[in-house]
């Protein structure tokens, strides 16, 4: 491993709660990593951490085998290679593009420094801006500049605080896949903090999720979208509710059914040799009965003796739907169009509110029934709650 974070802790002064509460993370070398959660949950604590620009009261944090903070050892941040982009740009704005990109260089040969300022200005794809000034450029291109002075000295790893929030949200999208297409060329390792999951998603080869100072999940993004680790995640990441389903007694060959008001799920536990999957999951209402693969955590590891069990599924926008022929309807109560798909918020007879992905021609009225059918490729379960949830109700 190249970052190993360990059990970091810190607490500030006069404060009854830690901001990070035994974080533990890891990045390869090249690798990019993304921390996401709600303003306050620790994220930018951790990042200043990992900078020296706060100390961790307990755990470690070590970069390539070297300990910078923990063990009773803490080396000061101008001493430890990491670079910083935020949010602000921070570019010095009496000094033009070449001095700042070249600001970090102090000391190198005037014409070796030229040429790495040449080199960065090619790589952030503005080769023409030396002699300009930051108020010369827009926000994006302000940004591209302050990612070419982080990485001109060549930092160990590159640290990245919410780089891309005050530019539009179209600009921010193209920056951020630009920004991981960047790092990747120069072969950088770095770990970014935002509030946004598409950026993250754009961005990182792993995300966090962090939560009141804990890290609830550091995943791939993939296996954070599916898989999940707790009811946190599955809200914060992606369109998505909870139904609840009644667990069936499972029968002798291990299938089990779980019975839900917009049909039934069949799933099966198998012990194949496959350690990644381990049954499938099966929509007995609808056809097609396509089968699908089921991970072996995503089914309840001790289906409750108590039979039928009450569990919560999670049905993700994109599991359910849109199907005329189908016999389970719900309502429309409402749309939001977003080019290629409406995202339809609707809700079952008993009550139950499901959000489904629906191509835009299938343009339906509010108040309009229409059919639905699940299509369950990864099914996501936790222990019932008392009541059933809806984790994007503002949508
Ligand atoms: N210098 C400080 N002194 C005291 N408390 C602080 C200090 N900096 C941050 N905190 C507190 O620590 C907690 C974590 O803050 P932090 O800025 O790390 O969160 P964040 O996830 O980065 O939030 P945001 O997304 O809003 O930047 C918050 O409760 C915050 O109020």
């Amino acid at each position: 491993m190249f970052l190993e974070v360990d059990q970091v802790s810190i607490r500030y002064p006069r404060t009854p709660t830690p901001a990070v509460d035994a974080v533990s993370l890891q990045l390869q070398p090249g690798q990019l990593g993304v921390l996401l959660g709600p303003s306050g949950s620790g994220k930018t604590s951790l990042l200043r951490a990992i900078a020296g620009l706060e100390q961790a009261q307990s755990g470690s944090i070590r970069l390539d085998g070297r300990v910078l903070d923990g063990h009773g050892m803490r080396i000061p941040a101008e001493e430890r290679r990491i670079g910083m982009v935020f949010q602000d740009f921070a570019l010095f704005p009496h000094l033009d593009i070449a001095a700042n990109v070249g600001f970090g260089l102090r000391g190198m040969a005037r014409a070796q420094r030229a040429a790495v300022v040449d080199q960065m200005l090619a790589l952030v794809g503005l080769p023409d801006a030396h002699k300009k000034f930051p108020h010369q450029l827009s926000g994006g291109q302000q940004q591209r500049i302050a990612l070419a002075r982080a990485l001109a000295p060549q930092p160990r790893l590159l640290l990245l605080d919410e780089p891309f929030s005050s530019l539009d949200v179209e600009l921010r999208e193209r920056l951020a896949h630009d920004v991981r297409d960047i790092l990747k060329r120069t072969h950088t390792t770095a770990l970014m903090v935002t509030h946004d999951q598409m950026e993250a998603f754009a961005v990182g080869d792993v995300v966090g999720v962090m939560k009141q100072a804990r890290l609830e999940q550091w995943d791939t993004p993939y296996s954070l979208y599916h898989r999940p680790a707790t009811r946190f995640v599955a809200d914060f990441i992606g369109h998505g509710v909870l139904m609840e389903g009644r667990l069936q007694q499972p029968r002798q060959d291990g299938v089990f059914e779980v019975e839900t008001a917009a049909g039934r799920l069949r799933s099966m536990t198998m012990s194949g040799k496959d350690p990644d999957y381990h049954g499938y999951s099966e929509y007995l209402d609808n056809q097609p009965r396509q089968s699908h693969q089921l991970h072996q955590d995503e089914v309840p590891e001790n289906p409750p003796g108590a039979h039928p069990a009450v569990i919560d599924i999670l049905l993700r926008a994109d599991d359910v739907m849109h199907d005329d022929a189908s016999p389970f309807k719900a309502q429309v109560l409402r749309k939001s169009f977003r080019g290629a798909e409406f995202l339809y918020t609707l809700e079952l007879e008993n009550g139950q509110q499901l959000l489904s992905l629906v191509p835009s021609h299938h343009d339906h009225d509010i108040g309009e029934w229409i059919g639905i059918r699940l299509d369950v490729r990864h099914l996501v379960t936790f222990p019932a709650s008392h009541r059933t949830q809806n984790l994007d109700a503002d949508v």
